[in-house]
């Protein structure tokens, strides 16, 4: 190596993961380990499901979870250093992708996000096309990614997708977490040997569940676990021999991988009855072969390996800079907007049945006239109007879901910001909600007969428009929340139903119960001024007979909003809708705070692995160079379990 690394070397030193479980206490999911990955190198992280592949990859890419605490000490180039936007990538195993774009535009999309503005378009376009070729995804360019339902680019396609995505800035060090996972070996290989050529410069750290011997050729070093320990950390090539003097020789013709696995697998160990070596339970084996590989030559090889990194030091990474915040903003509400117009579920489903919504409301109301009955008949159907179809925006909650879910990897990869996100999801949605607002407004509007002059019109499509909107805010702040489908949508039917039953119609707000229900919900619930600025828009200025004492009495629409309605008289009705926009806003601010918190709650995530990182590296200077193998101590917070 020479004085000085060129491109990234990670190191991480006795490095332990530990969880608190209610049932169990603590439990070490990592114990001890010990590693290092080189630049232009690919190292293989595996082991059988569920031994730590998946948390050791975050632990050394800053991505674990509160509930985890970690120790240990995780070096970049010998130094402690953030990753920050730019200098690494993590493609995880699921493939949250837009499932409405091609290829093509979503590379195209995620280049313009993250490539700086100091580029010209036309370069960033030469490096998303140049990227997706290099990931051999020419022929599928222009096929949509697909998703539920709709059949799109093959899994192999969609984890090559992943990668390019995360590639685009060519970062010099990239996580993979299993990343042929669910693939056929002929599509694994094709993957992992795109994700090979990527190497050059680039350090590349792959957990894989199961690798085909050609795939298995293709790494560098090799880092096996059981439970969260070592079994072995080193060449791949040299992972053979060291089973195979441990008296566990690959079986001729048999794929190393696999055999490597089974021999280490014990989770089947009750429904064999014995390990696979011959009788011995595989536990034995597994503490055969860690202890054999800790007094082994490797282990100090790989000792001395993260030490020489250590003290050679390198480059400190410089945080590359993207697209501005308005080239993100007016390119996140582009995408959103394609990605809604094309998703069934988003918008057209709900255009289609509120349209036939409308049309029944104006058949059943047709022409209300203006006796007595139409006081009642009026005040249904703005109630209707007010509370169901607006209730239906609950209908858009999975493609919000899949939003969230595409926005957060995004987020947490450095893509662009929380606010960018809020400004493109808030723009993109503003059109189709004033079509479906619109659209089926008329219909019912003019059906029904409502008060005449285009005035009123507007003023009752306003309103509508505004707590859809309102709906669609908080469906967001759900989707934020509570990411599953069926818990989203139970949780936002039942605050809209609570919204509902105290905005002031379903019980007159004389009525409500003191406590709670008028106190704060009515004054909280956004149907409250939505009912209340409707009425007023309804009622104000006309006149109605009543029936039942003759034509002659007459009741003005102020009487009736006064006294049936009893809607507050002090203020206009376009107060009712400044007081609903103020909703929204902040609705949409609540949503930047959560999505901001879980952001930052990431970071501190991060900055607290830096400082862990930080306090091992000053342990570290002390004792090095004299003995750089046994100078390495590390900083732990927890008491291990062993
Ligand atoms: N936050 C957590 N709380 C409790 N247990 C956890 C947590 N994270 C991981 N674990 C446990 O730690 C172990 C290792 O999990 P991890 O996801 O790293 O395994 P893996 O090797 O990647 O598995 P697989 O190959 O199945 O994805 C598992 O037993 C898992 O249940």
């Amino acid at each position: 190596m020479g004085s000085k690394t060129r491109g990234v070397s990670l190191t991480w030193n006795d490095l332990w993961v530990t969880v608190s479980t209610r049932k169990s206490g603590n439990k070490s999911i990592l114990q001890g380990l010990t590693g290092y990955a080189r630049p232009s190198e690919l190292l293989a992280v595996m082991g059988p499901s569920g031994c730590g592949k998946s948390t050791l990859l975050d632990a050394l890419a800053g991505r674990l979870d509160f509930s985890t605490r970690q120790s240990g000490e995780i070096l970049i180039n010998g130094h402690k250093q953030k990753l920050s936007y730019g200098t690494s990538a993590y493609v995880t195993q699921d493939d949250t992708l837009l499932a409405t774009l091609t290829v093509k535009e979503a590379v195209y999309y995620s280049a313009q996000l993250q490539l700086p503005d100091s580029m010209k378009k036309s370069e960033k376009k030469q490096i998303a096309e140049q990227t997706i070729k290099e990931m051999g995804l020419q022929d599928a360019m222009n096929t949509r990614i697909g998703g539920y339902g709709t059949k799109g680019i093959s899994g192999g396609e969609k984890r090559r997708l992943s990668v390019c995505m995360e590639i685009l800035t060519r970062p010099k060090l990239l996580f993979l977490d299993e990343p042929t996972s669910g693939l056929d070996s002929a599509a694994s290989y094709y993957v992992m040997s795109g994700i090979s050529r990527q190497r050059e410069g680039r350090t590349i750290i792959a957990s894989i569940h199961q690798p085909s011997a050609e795939v298995f050729n293709l790494f560098h070093n090799l880092c096996l676990l059981s439970s969260g320990r070592t079994v072995y950390f080193g060449p791949a090539s040299a992972a053979i021999e060291f089973f195979a003097r441990n008296g566990f020789p690959c079986p001729h013709l048999q794929n190393p991988s696999d055999h490597f696995l089974k021999t280490i697998n014990k989770d089947f160990d009750e429904d064999i009855e014995q390990g696979s070596a011959g009788g011995q339970p595989t536990e034995e084996v597994i503490d055969l072969l860690i202890n054999s590989y800790k007094s082994s030559e490797g282990y100090h090889e790989v000792q001395n390996q993260v030490a020489e990194i250590c003290h050679q030091g390198g480059e400190m990474l410089q945080k590359r800079s993207h697209a501005n915040f308005t080239t993100q903003s007016l390119v996140l509400t582009r995408r959103s907007s394609v990605n809604m117009s094309r998703d069934p579920g988003y918008y057209w489903m709900r255009f289609a049945v509120y349209v036939g919504i409308a049309l029944s409301l104006g058949s059943i109301y047709y022409n209300v006239g203006s006796n007595y009955r139409s006081v009642e008949e009026r005040g249904l159907m703005v109630a209707f109007v007010v509370s169901f179809m607006t209730f239906m925006t609950v209908g858009g909650f999975p493609s919000f879901v899949e939003d969230m879910k595409v926005f957060q990897r995004e987020n947490l990869n450095g893509h662009y910001g929380c606010f960018a996100f809020v400004i493109g999801n808030t723009l993109s949605s503003i059109p189709y909600v004033l079509l479906i607002s619109l659209i089926p407004g008329v219909i019912a509007y003019f059906l029904a007969g409502f008060q005449n002059g285009f005035g009123h019109f507007i003023y009752f499509a306003l309103v509508l428009f505004t707590s859809m909107m309102v709906v669609e805010s908080l469906m967001m702040n759900v989707a934020a929340i509570v990411p599953n489908f069926l818990m989203g949508i139970v949780t936002g039917a039942g605050i809209q139903g609570l919204q509902i039953l105290s905005g002031g119609y379903f019980q007159l707000p004389s009525e409500l119960p003191k406590a709670i229900w008028k106190y704060p919900l009515y004054y909280m619930s956004f149907h409250k001024y939505a009912y209340q600025g409707m009425f007023k828009n309804e009622f104000e200025g006309l006149k109605f007979t009543d029936d039942m004492f003759g034509k002659n009495h007459i009741m003005s629409g102020e009487d009736i909003l006064r006294d049936r309605w009893q809607a507050e008289m002090g203020y206009s009705k376009w107060v009712d809708l400044v007081i609903l926009v103020g909703i929204l806003i902040l609705y949409r601010l609540v949503f930047f705070l959560i999505i901001k918190t879980k952001e930052k709650v990431v970071h501190a995530r991060k900055a607290s692995t830096s400082i862990l990182s930080n306090r091992s590296t000053q342990i570290m200077a002390k004792s090095l160079p004299a003995s750089p193998l046994h100078g390495l101590t590390s900083s732990h917070d927890i008491p291990h379990q062993q």
